[in-house]
């Protein structure tokens, strides 16, 4: 099995990490038991790029139990976890990845997992996607289609699609409920500060944290924040958004008067340049900065740099910047998604993963069975409520049932007061 991990000795470690894990993912556990019985990816290689840590490696084995040949590599330079590559290796992945890849080795190994030839690819971010499009156009005759894991690969995907340039269907798997209401809000929240306690080891009661951007990943973190005992500032440009963050208790203002206020700040907007220039100097002496959106520009680093006078590593994944006049502004992994890029991000929890890894399981299998045309699709319902009732079974709670006379109750138009 062709592989190029950072060391392969690592494997018992990994595996016993993924053994945990697949304990805290009975959905795509059960899946996985449907799928090996049911073989429907025989014949058919799915590439992915996808962060490579222990849940991914098990979706990865998720797909092989159904009979595919599956080829990995990860979708971010910083967020892989060697341990879990390796053992994907040894359990009969394809895997081609390791921390601290260079750009030029990033790429390289989305071309690596390409020279499979696959059928079906999983992408995040769609970095994978747009190199197929751009770089390796005689691929494109053999792919079925892809799915999607994330806001700011659907945002880019459609854009494609609104150019014509998209030559295949894109399951958007970000959009399914059992996806993006808890991965990007609970499982965001949760992670981001895992990490950057882990990171740290700094105290979050009594701090002010700044969230900017109050979607779905916003909200979470702006919970958790609040919940850890924060004062929490939201940024926005959207005036909905900007009102359910004031009403759901936060103060709301610009960046540029929140960076006064900040001891911490984390972006999730998915945006370019979101803190940058004068923000810097503005910024409070001390603020840590992180990032859990997506790539490594919704923190102008370049800014950064060009404005401070001094830069160094004060340990793994912080690195100061000293500004002219002495104060000091950390950024924690690089600016890169601190949840999964430093060296202390697991990620989301496996609880969470389970649900978006069983929508994407299921979602790959949707595209099999039913080749849509080119364009970019929601999951169907039935697969989403699936997924959520799959997930209820495994918790042990059980929901009432809508009675005949309440469907014609809900259904009818006359009855009134
Ligand atoms: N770290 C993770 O594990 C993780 C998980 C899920 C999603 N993501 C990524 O996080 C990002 C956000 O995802 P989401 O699902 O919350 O998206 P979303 O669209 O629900 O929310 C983004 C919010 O940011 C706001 N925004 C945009 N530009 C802004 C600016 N300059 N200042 C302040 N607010 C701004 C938007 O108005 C919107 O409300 C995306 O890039 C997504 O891919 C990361
Ligand atoms: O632990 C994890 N393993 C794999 N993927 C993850 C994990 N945590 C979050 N994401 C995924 O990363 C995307 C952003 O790049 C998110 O959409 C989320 O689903
Ligand atoms: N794969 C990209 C998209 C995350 S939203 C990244 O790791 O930054």
């Amino acid at each position: 099995m062709p592989y190029n991990v950072k060391d392969i000795s690592l494997a018992p470690q990994g595996k016993k990490k993924i053994q945990w894990v697949q304990e805290h993912m009975p959905v795509l556990e059960r899946i996985k038991r449907d799928f090996s019985e049911e073989k429907p990816f025989e014949g058919i290689t799915v590439a992915s790029c996808l962060h490579i840590e222990p849940k991914t490696i098990n979706l990865g084995l998720t797909l092989l139990a159904g009979g595919a040949e599956v080829a990995m590599t990860g979708c971010n330079p910083l967020s892989t976890q060697d341990d879990a590559a390796a053992a994907g290796a040894k359990m009969g992945l394809n895997m081609y990845g390791w921390r601290g890849e260079t750009n030029e080795e990033y790429y390289e190994n989305i071309h690596r997992v390409l020279d499979h030839e696959p059928d079906i690819l999983i992408d995040d971010g769609a970095d994978m996607i747009f190199l197929v499009h751009r770089e390796r156009r005689e691929l494109l005759d053999g792919i079925i289609g892809a799915c999607e894991e994330t806001t700011t690969g659907i945002h880019r995907l459609k854009a494609m699609a609104a150019d014509g340039a998209l030559e295949f269907p894109v399951m958007a798997v970000n959009d399914a409920y059992t996806k993006y209401l808890f991965d990007n809000r609970y499982g965001t929240g949760q992670s981001t500060f895992d990490s950057i306690m882990g990171t740290t080891n700094m105290l979050i009661a009594g701090k002010t944290v700044v969230v900017c951007g109050y979607g779905w990943c916003g909200r979470g973190i702006a919970l958790r924040a609040q919940g850890l005992g924060a004062n929490v500032i939201v940024t926005e440009v959207n005036p909905i958004r900007a009102l359910e963050a004031r009403m759901d208790g936060f103060r709301v203002m610009k960046v540029s008067e929140a960076v006064k206020h900040a001891d911490i700040l984390v972006t999730a907007t998915g945006n370019t340049d979101v803190v940058a220039g004068d923000d810097f100097m503005n910024m409070k002496d001390g603020c840590v900065m992180a990032n859990a959106g997506h790539f490594n520009v919704e923190i102008n680093r370049k800014d950064l740099e060009r404005l401070s006078e001094e830069k160094r590593l004060v340990k793994e994944d912080i690195e100061v910047f000293i500004m002219p006049d002495g104060r000091k502004l950390y950024l924690l992994a690089e600016g890169r998604l601190v949840n999964l890029a430093s060296e202390r991000g697991q990620g989301h929890p496996a609880e969470i993963m389970d649900m978006s890894f069983a929508m994407q399981a299921l979602s790959a299998r949707h595209l099999l069975s039913e080749k849509p045309e080119p364009g970019v699709y929601r999951a169907p319902d039935e697969i989403d409520m699936r997924v959520a009732e799959m997930k209820l079974e495994a918790m042990g709670i059980q929901i009432d049932e809508l009675t005949e006379k309440q469907i014609r109750y809900l259904e009818n138009w006359e009855e009134g007061t």
